[in-house]
C-alpha cells in the first residue's frame, strides 16, 4: 500500500482467540482486518490460554496483507494489562478497546501501549488503537473518544451490548440503532477516523444482512464488524462500485490531472463541476474498484 493511501476497512472479522483452528485459518478468507478476540467470545477460564494462542499465532502465521487487530479485555478486568503487554510485544497493528465510554479510557490505553512499546523495544507510535462504543454513555461521548488519540484508527458501534444497555434488543428495521449509528459516524468523520458498523449475528438471514449492509454503506460507514467468513463476500459485493461509477471516477481523475497541469483546481466535466470533494470521492471509488479487481494497475476498467 502506498504511504499516504487510506487503508480499506470494509470487513473486520472477529476470530475467537481460544479457537486454534479459527485462529490458524483466519487469513484465508480475505477479510480486510482480522480481529482476534480475547474478550466476550472467550470464557473466563480460557483467558490466559487464548492470549498465549493469539500471541503464538502472531509470531508464526502468515496473514498476508490483512490488518491485524486484537480486542483486549476491558480496563476493569484483571486480564487487560497482560493482554495489552502481550499484544504490543507480538507487534499487533491495532488494539481494540471494548466498552469505551470516555476519552480518559482511550488515553489510559495510549499510556499502557506506550509503556509496553518501550518495555519490548517496539517502535514508539507503531501500535494503533480503536474503540468500541457499546453503551449510551459511549455514544454520547463518541466525539471525544474518537478524537482522544493520534493512534486512533476508528470507532465501532457494538449493538449487542448497546441495545442491552438501552433496555431494548435488535429489530429487523434497526430503528433502535439510528441515533447511535449517526453519532458514531459523525464522531468518526469529525475526528478523521474510520467508522465501523456493528455485527449481524443471524447467519441464516442473508436478506437481512444485505439490507443492513446496504443501509450502512449508504450512510457512509467504512465497513462492518463481522462474525463469520461467509459475510465477507457479501459486504465486498455491497461496497463494489458499478462500472459506471468506475468509468466516471477514472474520467474525473484524468480531467483533474490535466487541469492541474494547466494550474486550475476546478473544472467542468459534461456540464458538472469537478472540484476537490468530487476528486476525493473518485479516488475512493478507484481504491474500492482496485480491491474488487475491477481495474488494472493503470486504473482501466477490466471488461468481464
Ligand atoms: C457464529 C458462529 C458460531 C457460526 O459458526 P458456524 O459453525 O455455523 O460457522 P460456519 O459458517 O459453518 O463455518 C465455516 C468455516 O468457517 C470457520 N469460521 C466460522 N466463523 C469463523 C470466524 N469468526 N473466524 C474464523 N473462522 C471462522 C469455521 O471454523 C469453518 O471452518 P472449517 O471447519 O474449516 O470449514 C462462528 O462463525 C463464530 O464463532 N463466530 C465468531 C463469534 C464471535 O467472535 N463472537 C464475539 C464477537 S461479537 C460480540 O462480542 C458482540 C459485540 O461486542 C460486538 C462488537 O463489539 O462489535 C457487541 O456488543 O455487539
Ligand atoms: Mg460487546
Amino acid at each position: 500500500m502506498a504511504e499516504n493511501e487510506e487503508r480499506l476497512r470494509r470487513t473486520m472479522m472477529f476470530v475467537p482467540g481460544n479457537n486454534p483452528a479459527m485462529v490458524k485459518d483466519a487469513g484465508i478468507y480475505g477479510a480486510d482486518s482480522i480481529m482476534f478476540d480475547l474478550e466476550d467470545s472467550v470464557s473466563l477460564s480460557e483467558k490466559d490460554a487464548a492470549r498465549v494462542l493469539v500471541y503464538e499465532a502472531l509470531q508464526t502465521q502468515d496473514y498476508g496483507n490483512a490488518e491485524l487487530v486484537v480486542r483486549v479485555n476491558g480496563q476493569d478486568t484483571e486480564f487487560y494489562a497482560n493482554d495489552v503487554k502481550a499484544m504490543v510485544k507480538a507487534g499487533i497493528d491495532v488494539i481494540r478497546l471494548p466498552k469505551a465510554e470516555s476519552a480518559d479510557m482511550v488515553k489510559q490505553l495510549e499510556t499502557d501501549i506506550l509503556a509496553a512499546e518501550k518495555e519490548f523495544g517496539r517502535e514508539e507510535g507503531s501500535t494503533h488503537l480503536m474503540a468500541a462504543i457499546e453503551s449510551a454513555k459511549g455514544v454520547l461521548n463518541a466525539p471525544q473518544i474518537a478524537a482522544a488519540s493520534d493512534r486512533m484508527i476508528g470507532i465501532a458501534l457494538s449493538a449487542e451490548d448497546y441495545t442491552t444497555d438501552m433496555k431494548t434488543h435488535r429489530y429487523p428495521d434497526g430503528a433502535e440503532l439510528e441515533f447511535a449509528r449517526n453519532m458514531v459516524l459523525h464522531a468518526a468523520r469529525a475526528a478523521g477516523v474510520a467508522a465501523f458498523d456493528t455485527v449481524f449475528t443471524n447467519m441464516d438471514d442473508t436478506e437481512g444482512f444485505y439490507r443492513e449492509t446496504e443501509y450502512i454503506h449508504q450512510l457512509g460507514f467504512d465497513g462492518k464488524s463481522l462474525v463469520n467468513p461467509r459475510q465477507i463476500e457479501m459486504v465486498n459485493k455491497v461496497y463494489e462500485p458499478t462500472e459506471k461509477e468506475v468509468l466516471n471516477a477514472k474520467n474525473v481523475i484524468n480531467a483533474i490531472e490535466e487541469a492541474r497541469l494547466k494550474g486550475s483546481g476546478v473544472i467542468s466535466m459534461n456540464g458538472q463541476m469537478v472540484d476537490r470533494p468530487v476528486v476525493l470521492r473518485a479516488q475512493r471509488v478507484m481504491r474500492l474498484a482496485k480491491a474488487s479487481n475491477l481495474v488494472d494497475e493503470e486504473g482501466n476498467y477490466i471488461e468481464k
